[in-house]
């Protein structure tokens, strides 16, 4: 049994079939990462599934309603690790209905282009920043 903590997280891009922006969103809190760039998520509650966790999450988060496509595998069954103690799964997402908004947990919103320099040069929570390399790659 894993005792990872296990985070979702969202690739929210402008088109799920010809993706060439990602949405960044701004962390709050905690003070060591606020004011860094993140994928929109958090931690799967108990008894849910991951995607319904992620499907939540983005409602909470940014107020939209997405479709989710392939998911940005990382390199540990959980997912992409992010400390010692937590690995995230991410998945590609397009908004379907709602436009995102910063409602909690962020105090901005960015969308980049996933085949410009901005992306790379956001101050990425540090472990992010393999899985904005994976996706660059992904969506090339
Ligand atoms: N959502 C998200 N969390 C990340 C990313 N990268 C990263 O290291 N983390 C860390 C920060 C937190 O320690 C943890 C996610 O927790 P969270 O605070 O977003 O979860 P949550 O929305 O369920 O929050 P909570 O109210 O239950 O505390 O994962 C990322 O790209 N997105």
């Amino acid at each position: 049994m894993t005792s990872m903590k296990q985070i979702v997280g969202a690739a929210l891009v402008d088109s799920l079939s010809n993706p060439q922006q990602l949405l960044a969103a701004r962390r709050t809190a905690p003070p060591e990462f606020a004011g860094m760039w993140e994928f929109p998520g958090g931690k799967i509650e108990k008894g849910e599934g991951p995607e319904e966790a992620l499907h939540r999450e983005l409602r909470e988060e940014l107020g939209v309603t997405v479709t989710l496509g392939a998911e940005i595998e990382g390199s540990t069954p959980d997912g992409w690790p992010l400390n010692s103690g937590a690995a995230m799964r991410v998945w590609l997402a397009e908004s379907m209905e709602g436009t995102p908004e910063p409602l909690e947990d962020h105090d901005a919103l960015v969308w980049v282009d996933l085949g410009g320099q901005e992306i790379l040069e956001l101050p990425w929570i540090p472990a992010d920043l393999p899985i904005v390399h994976a996706l660059i790659e992904y969506t090339s």
